[in-house]
């Protein structure tokens, strides 16, 4: 198509392109094509002046462009209709990467997904999930996840009702029956469907580096059903499993309190039984929930008179309020304060039994911490892709900043975190589908927790390498350095949420011990 186009435009000599170079009458060239830039320089969000440079006005400016914005500017619609010609005899070199194809730029992508290497965890159904699912996120997703970061707004209902029509919801709940019977994206059974499948959409969905809109994108969902789908009585499964899964009701995971965060046993918010045992009455605070501010259900640690409960309270039990908390991110990520307020929950909402919360809440870490390795692993090589880019286009002192050793020093050792985070990732993927769910507890809590408090060390390298290679780019929302940016603001969510990295090392260290056989001796 952009090759069509190319042919019915007019072509220019480079003789022809200089002799347009003053206000009111200004081209230039970038990658072969002719803009005619007379009217918009006035408007041009870089100021009028240094387009009439002499080395700018009716001159080829391809390298300056590239040293100063984003590739996605000249691809924008308002933009693209400046170009009104080719240069003679000379093709464009720079072309977005086709839909859904994987980035040729060295250590962009994880391994299995680069050309000419191999994997053993990945068949063709992962690469076939992987290329839809790429496809989808850059061609629907992007855009509504820009604007919606932009504008703090929650993320649009229509997209997650679509997303759930493709199955996406359902996918990011992990492998189980509640795929079975389903024929997935790009032709996948629900039968087949493995945590390296759930390892793909899961990166996928980040690669776009949208922190807060990845949250407000259902992850109070990822979070939240998983105590209902695992614990739930049939009553409740048959409630809430479909409509949340097809974005009609949304939900949350109401744990974390201004009075306690990782020590859930400091929780205080409490649920009295009543006397005839027909329902509870919950008082208390929650804060910090990811989609608190328009979830329908909150999935809710209580205590109560037999030690710990979840209950899954109703928005409409009446008594509930929520209040927008203004975190680091994007508020369309609907982080909340929630205040229950003599809460009448039926003792039918309660979630397993009354006494079983420790155990419900736990199971539930493995799974969402994984998740959370899987994605701050794959935004840091987003990250890396980045860098690589930048540092090849843009000059300082004359040359390109990946010409310094000290560069390609920081590169090496970005990327190098990049690729042992993501091989440790699979291979803990790989014994996750070997094993059952209670042994993934048994023997893999201690790996994954090990591994999310690893993870985020690498993300932090990450982001201070990356900000300091970006300059001021990498402290501005828009522009060349937004991804860093965001990244640099936003990565410490992962640091936190879920357990944060000290807890979670001690954990790692702690399940280990426990192992350690008696007779183990120097
Ligand atoms: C088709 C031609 C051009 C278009 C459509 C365009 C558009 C834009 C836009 C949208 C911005 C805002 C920042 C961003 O989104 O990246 C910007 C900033 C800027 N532009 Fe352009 N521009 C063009 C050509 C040029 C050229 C040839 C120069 C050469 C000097 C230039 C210099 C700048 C500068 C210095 C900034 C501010 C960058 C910053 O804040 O970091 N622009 N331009």
């Amino acid at each position: 198509m952009a090759a069509q186009k190319q042919q019915e435009l007019k072509s220019f000599s480079r003789e022809e392109v200089a002799k347009h170079n003053k206000p009111g009458d200004l081209w230039i060239i970038i990658d072969a094509k002719v803009y005619n830039l007379s009217k918009f320089a006035e408007l041009h969000p870089g100021g009028e002046s240094v387009l009439y440079d002499e080395e700018v006005a009716g001159q080829e400016a391809t390298e300056t462009f590239f040293g100063l914005h984003l590739h996605e500017v000249l691809l924008r619609p308002s933009y693209s209709r400046l170009v009104i010609g080719t240069i003679k005899g000379e093709e464009s070199v720079i072309v977005p990467d086709e839909l859904g194809a994987p980035s040729k730029v060295p250590y962009a992508e994880p391994m299995w997904l680069s050309q000419n290497f191999h994997s053993p965890y990945y068949n063709d159904s992962h690469r076939r999930l992987q290329r839809e699912m790429r496809a989808y996120v850059d061609e629907t997703v992007y855009e509504v996840a820009q604007r919606c970061e932009a504008n703090g707004k929650r993320p649009d209902v229509e997209l997650i009702k679509d997303m759930g029509k493709r199955g996406i919801n359902a996918m990011r709940m992990g492998p189980g029956k509640h795929l079975h019977g389903r024929t997935l994206m790009a032709g996948v059974k629900g039968e087949e469907f493995d945590y390296f499948h759930e390892l793909v959409i899961t990166q996928e969905l980040v690669r776009m580096g949208a922190r807060g809109f990845g949250d407000g994108l259902q992850g109070g969902m990822v979070i939240g059903l998983p105590p209902v789908m695992n614990f739930g009585s049939q009553k409740l499964k048959d409630e809430v499993i479909e409509p949340v899964l097809a974005g009609e009701k949304f939900i949350c995971l109401a744990i974390s309190e201004a009075f306690a965060g990782s020590d859930v046993m400091g929780l205080r918010t409490f649920a009295k039984k009543s006397e005839d045992g027909s329902h509870y009455i919950v008082n208390g605070t929650k804060k910090w929930i990811t989609n608190g501010t328009f979830a329908d259900y909150f999935t809710t640690a209580v205590k109560t008179d037999e030690g710990f409960a979840v209950l899954l309270i109703r928005r409409d039990f009446g008594g509930v309020e929520t209040k927008q908390i203004k975190t680091s991110y994007s508020t369309t990520a609907g982080t909340a304060y929630v205040t229950f307020d003599n809460v009448k929950v039926p003792s039918e909402y309660v979630i397993g039994e009354d006494g079983m919360g420790i155990q419900i809440v736990l199971s539930n870490f493995n799974h969402e911490r994984w998740v959370m390795c899987c994605s701050t692993i794959r935004s840091s090589r987003a990250i890396c892709e980045v860098l690589m880019k930048w540092t090849s286009q843009r000059k300082a002192f004359g040359k390109p900043l990946n010409s310094q050793a000290v560069v390609r020093g920081k590169l090496a050792g970005i990327i190098s975190e990049a690729e042992a985070a993501q091989n440790w990732l699979e291979s803990v993927t790989y014994q996750m589908c070997k094993m059952s769910y209670k042994q993934q507890s048994l023997f893999l809590a201690g790996q994954v927790a090990l591994l999310k408090s690893w993870s985020t060390r690498v993300s932090n390298d990450i982001a201070d390498v990356s900000v300091n290679l970006a300059g001021g780019r990498g402290l501005t929302q828009s522009g060349m350095g937004k991804m860093i940016e965001m990244f640099a603001r936003t990565s410490k969510f992962d640091a936190v949420l879920g357990g944060s990295e000290e807890i979670l090392a001690d954990l790692g260290i702690r399940q280990a011990l426990r192992l350690m056989p008696e007779n183990a001796k120097l």
